[in-house]
């Protein structure tokens, strides 16, 4: 039985009952589900022998949980592969090549994501527990990482435009907050947000929360900035259809939008010198739906930024969870399969795909510590001084405004949230309160946002504000999707209207 579903209180907030019973009768099928999961891993790790119980799992998930087929998958890749071996002697079964570090070339890359609706192969970790792989070359990066990356994006007439266009605005910026466990706490860097127009400032002060608060400090975007979003849009749109090509079939990832991508609101970060940083998170969901594009340029000081993959949590069984034993098992296994760095210099666009963030997290080390070599410090920028500046542009998207995102009862929309840590739960989403504090944290394993900097506990520092008077109320409800990321209501709502306008229209 999984605690995260037995723990929890459920509360039915929605209108429409039959859907709520609907999710908890799913709720219910997955824990029967659940039940067999290591047996069946036990079956196939039997055939299996030396294939990870990753790749047996990931097998698993693209046959939608039955051993047949994942056998025969795992069979097919086995004997139709390039060494066409028996499965016993083969340890890479699901198609990882012998090239040097990794089972993708960067024309070629693979989706490592549980969501993607064909068997794919799953990529041997590139990195090692502890150590940190540090990546340049764009083709590396698209081979080996969520991300790709363009130099030199920008005119450099136009980079340094939007350098000195954002700089004074910097001084008005404020450290961003978040939430880890009970504590508000401040993230090492200052950050504010941008949209689209003075309206749209207005709807995001009022009804979009960011860790349970309304963001006060909205802005309409900059001339500069609105111009470089027209750039940023096509050149993310080309990536996007580029990587697109390499997923396994040249399908998009299930969830994802099949829609363009056009950026509409952009979190501005500024790191004022080498101490300043941001610690591991992912980006918060809710506004982007499931596997979110994200563009993000940076400019002024060059600044390390690492990614390393989300890996299921250890076992805490008979551990008290906030002991300092479970706290060592968890830090180790957070970097169980290590860290790449990628180098984000001056006028340099890295689009992150819809693979980065359900399956890694991301953050900017402090340069004073994290540097290559420990203490390598910085580079002074000559226009920016000290400071980085980075924009990332996102696309709220229309059917995850806050109008149509479930209300738990506390007032608030809920808080989307992908299970990558859970093994059992793992590539589902759930909605929960987002007032929330420490239970869920610990239940989803995924926590992190824009507002929500989820990171290690020594780079942030512990606010004012402790949250006992706001623990939430518990509600969680799992989210389903249509294949484009369209929450299913939403999605059977739209059809049953084109239904009855395609036969009023008869
Ligand atoms: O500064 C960066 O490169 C990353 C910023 C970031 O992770 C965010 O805004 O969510
Ligand atoms: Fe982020």
């Amino acid at each position: 039985m999984d605690a995260f579903v037995s723990r929890k209180r459920r509360k039915i907030s929605t209108s429409d009952e039959h859907e709520v019973n609907a999710t908890i009768s799913a709720q219910n099928n997955h824990e029967a589900e659940e039940q067999s999961t290591d047996e069946k891993l036990a079956l196939l790790s039997s055939v299996f022998e030396n294939t990870s119980q990753e790749m047996l799992l990931e097998a698993l998930l693209t046959n939608d949980g039955s051993v047949e087929r994942a056998l025969d998958a795992l069979l097919t890749r086995t004997s139709t592969g390039p060494s066409a071996s028996p499965p016993r002697k083969t340890p890479n079964v699901l198609g990882i090549q012998s090239s040097l570090n990794f089972s993708r070339s960067p024309s070629k890359p693979d989706s490592d994501d549980p969501f993607t609706s064909t068997p794919k192969s799953v990529p041997r970790p590139l990195t090692k527990k502890g150590k940190t792989l540090y990546l340049y070359n764009p083709a590396d990066i698209a081979a080996h990482t969520p991300c790709t990356i363009l130099h030199n994006f920008l005119p450099s007439h136009l980079a340094n435009d939007l350098l000195n266009e954002l700089l004074p605005e910097t001084s008005t910026f404020t450290s961003a907050t978040f939430r880890l466990f009970d504590n508000i706490v401040k993230s090492p860097h200052t950050a504010s947000f941008y949209v689209n127009s003075l309206a749209d400032a207005q709807t995001q002060k009022s009804s979009y929360l960011y860790n349970g608060s309304t963001l006060s400090d909205v802005r309409e975007i900059l001339p500069v900035m609105r111009r470089v979003s027209t750039l940023v849009e096509s050149a993310v749109n080309t990536e996007i259809t580029k990587r697109r090509a390499s997923y396994p079939g040249g399908v998009k990832l299930r969830y994802q939008s099949p829609n363009p991508w056009i950026p509409n609101a952009a979190f501005v970060n500024c790191y004022d010198g080498a101490a300043q940083s941001v610690g591991w998170h992912t980006d918060q969901l809710s506004y982007l739906g499931p596997h979110p594009t994200i563009g993000s340029l940076s400019l002024g000081v060059q600044r390390e930024f690492r990614i390393r993959r989300i890996v299921p949590s250890p076992d805490l069984d008979g551990l008290d969870p906030d002991g300092a034993e479970a706290r060592r098992l968890k830090s180790e296994n957070a970097d169980a399969q290590g860290q790449i760095s990628l180098p984000l210099p001056h006028n340099s666009l890295l689009v992150m795909h819809g693979e980065m963030q359900e399956g890694w997290k991301h953050c900017v080390v402090p340069a004073s510590t994290g540097g290559k070599g420990g203490g390598a410090g910085i580079t002074p920028h000559s226009i920016a001084g000290n400071k980085r500046i980075n924009i990332t542009y996102r696309w709220y998207r229309e059917e995850f405004a806050p109008k149509y995102i479930p209300d738990c009862g506390c007032g608030v929309p809920c808080v989307l949230k992908s299970v990558m840590r859970r093994r059992e739960t793992l590539g589902r989403y759930v909605w929960m309160c987002q007032t929330q504090g420490r239970v869920n944290e610990e239940s989803s394993g995924e926590a992190g946002s824009d507002g929500v900097r989820k990171g290690d506990k020594a780079e942030e520092q512990k606010v004012e504000t402790k949250l006992d008077d706001k623990k939430g109320c518990g509600y969680f409800e799992w989210a389903e999707f249509d294949d484009d990321g369209v929450p299913m209501w939403l999605s059977k709502a739209r059809k049953k209207e084109e239904a009855a306008n395609g036969t009023s229209g008869k």
